[in-house]
């Protein structure tokens, strides 16, 4: 089962990795014609209803696989308004083949020619809303004629991403969905056929530019609550200063008062917030009081980096986690307390092999030969991973990703902190599991930039201005 959202994240992945949106189309209309001609007999007259975007297109491409039936093809709309490329490239191909087309420019020229069978390509994952017009009049008039109705990868109407299906919405009588089903296609009283249209597993596996583009910021919002630092300054510091340029608007340090001042001087854009009680490492009591700060903001917790490992300082960790309900990432030293830890918030934990090891998880230098593994110990732990090496295993237990970016020169100190920054500013917006992927790989990308002028001799200060880059130019190319 896919989510429409996710298959466009994996869309553009495919893309990525080589295999272009056209290709996937040609698999697509080819599948689709498949079976329509299974359900159309010999001589049978076929009308196709296309929509302005991909829907149309993969139908245009399965026309060219029918043209033994008595075939019309309808675009609702004027074909100069085709939304995309390929869409396009495929409907001038028709028009040069001299294929029986139509544009249908006003609602009230639809007409459904008299046929057997309708091909429904009006809508697919691409829907907002409700049906607009003209393709509600002719939803209404693919549901009134006794024609057979195949529609193409969901029937236009429905929402491929929550299963709803809109009451102007096609009824169809055979669905062929592309590459896994969709969720809410089962509960329809349709034949549904799932084509494999040749999309390579790691489109799924490997983090990509789709996977960036879903979890990255559109607009200026969230406010991490980086909890960190005592023994260490620059950790806070530049976890905080990772998420302001992963498009947090403020970002907070909680810190002892005696290195407040210390952290504040690395940058003038944190607010750093001194401890109340004067002590120079996080403690229990201290813990309380920035519990109710988080609860009171429902922020983004970052706890860990730079924190040391006093007795006292693990004592305080474990009681905020077991207090807080909100989403934390979980760095460094705090990590130790996640075992066996009895809480209600949502956790994401960004252990090295040391530290994943540390945790009980697995000791191996190849996390991607160990995926499976880390997959299991997610799902005991109960808590999300993000297990930091060469490549990274993102993992709640059930889900798994891989990242491959990143270069030999993030090995330098602070990596992990910009990471742990990067991941809390996505968490603002999306999902953590999404939200993880996309930071592992921005994180990695942002070295990469670096590498390429600078080698093995870069910073992990110098990877903060290379962020914004790597979040919202680089995947845009
Ligand atoms: N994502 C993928 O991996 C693949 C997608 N393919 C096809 O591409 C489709 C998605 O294509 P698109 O993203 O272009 O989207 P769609 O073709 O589903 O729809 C986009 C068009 O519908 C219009 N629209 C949106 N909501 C509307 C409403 N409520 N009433 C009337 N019009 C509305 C938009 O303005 C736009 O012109 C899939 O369903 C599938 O058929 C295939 O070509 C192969 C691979
Ligand atoms: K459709």
């Amino acid at each position: 089962m896919i989510t429409g959202e996710r298959m466009a994240v994996v869309d553009e992945n495919a893309a990525a990795l080589g295999v272009s949106q056209k290709q996937l189309m040609e698999s697509s209309g080819h599948a689709l014609a498949r079976t329509i001609r299974a359900v159309a007999d010999t001589g049978s007259t076929i009308a196709v209803v296309a929509g302005r975007g991909n829907n149309g297109g993969d139908a245009f491409v399965a026309a060219r696989f029918l043209e033994d039936y008595d075939l019309t093809i309808s675009l609702l709309g004027r074909a100069e308004r085709i939304g995309t490329d390929i869409a396009r490239e495929n409907w001038d191909a028709l028009q040069r083949a001299g294929f029986d087309t139509q544009e249908v420019t006003d609602s009230s020229e639809f007409d459904l020619p008299e046929c057997d069978v309708v091909v429904d390509a009006m809508l697919g994952t691409g829907i907002s809303g409700d049906l607009r017009e003209p393709a509600a009049s002719a939803a209404a008039a693919i549901n009134a004629s006794d024609a057979t109705v195949v529609s193409v990868d969901v029937p236009s109407g429905f929402d491929a991403n929550d299963g709803d299906h809109g009451d102007d919405g096609v009824d169809a009588d055979h669905v062929v969905t592309f590459h896994d089903t969709k969720p809410g296609l089962a509960d329809l009283a349709a034949d549904v056929t799932v084509a494999d249209i040749g999309i390579p597993a790691a489109a799924e596996r490997f983090v990509g530019p789709g996977d960036v583009r879903l979890a990255r910021p559109d607009g200026r919002e969230g406010r991490p609550y980086i909890i960190g630092g005592g023994p260490y300054t620059g950790a806070p510091a530049l976890a905080a200063q990772a998420a302001l340029r992963g498009g947090s608007e403020l970002s907070f340090v909680a810190a002892p008062d005696a290195v407040a001042g210390e952290i504040q001087g690395y940058s003038e854009d944190l607010i750093v917030q001194p401890y109340e009680r004067d002590d120079d490492v996080l403690t229990p009591e201290t813990a309380q009081d920035l519990l109710e700060t988080a609860q009171e903001y429902d922020n983004v917790v970052v706890l860990g980096p730079g924190l040391g490992t006093a007795d006292e300082t693990l004592e305080a960790a474990r009681q905020f986690l077991e207090s807080f309900e909100g989403r934390v990432v979980v760095d460094a030293d705090a990590l130790r307390v996640v075992p066996n830890l009895e809480t209600d918030a949502t956790l994401v934990c960004t252990p090295n092999r040391r530290e994943l090891a540390g945790m009980g998880g697995p000791d191996v230098d190849d996390l991607e030969a160990a995926a499976d593994e880390v997959e299991a110990f997610a799902a005991d732990l109960g808590h999300l991973v993000l297990a930091k090496g060469a490549t990274d295993v993102i993992t709640d237990g059930e889900r798994t990703r891989i990242s491959r970016s990143g270069t030999a020169g993030m090995k330098v100190g602070g990596t992990g902190d910009t990471l742990a920054g990067i991941v809390a500013a996505l968490m603002t917006y999306a999902d953590p599991l999404e939200a993880a992927a996309a930071a592992a790989h921005v994180n990695g990308l942002a070295g990469e930039r670096l590498a390429e002028t600078e080698a093995f001799g870069f910073l992990a200060s110098d990877m903060l201005k290379e962020i914004p880059a790597a979040l919202w130019n680089e995947t845009d190319e």
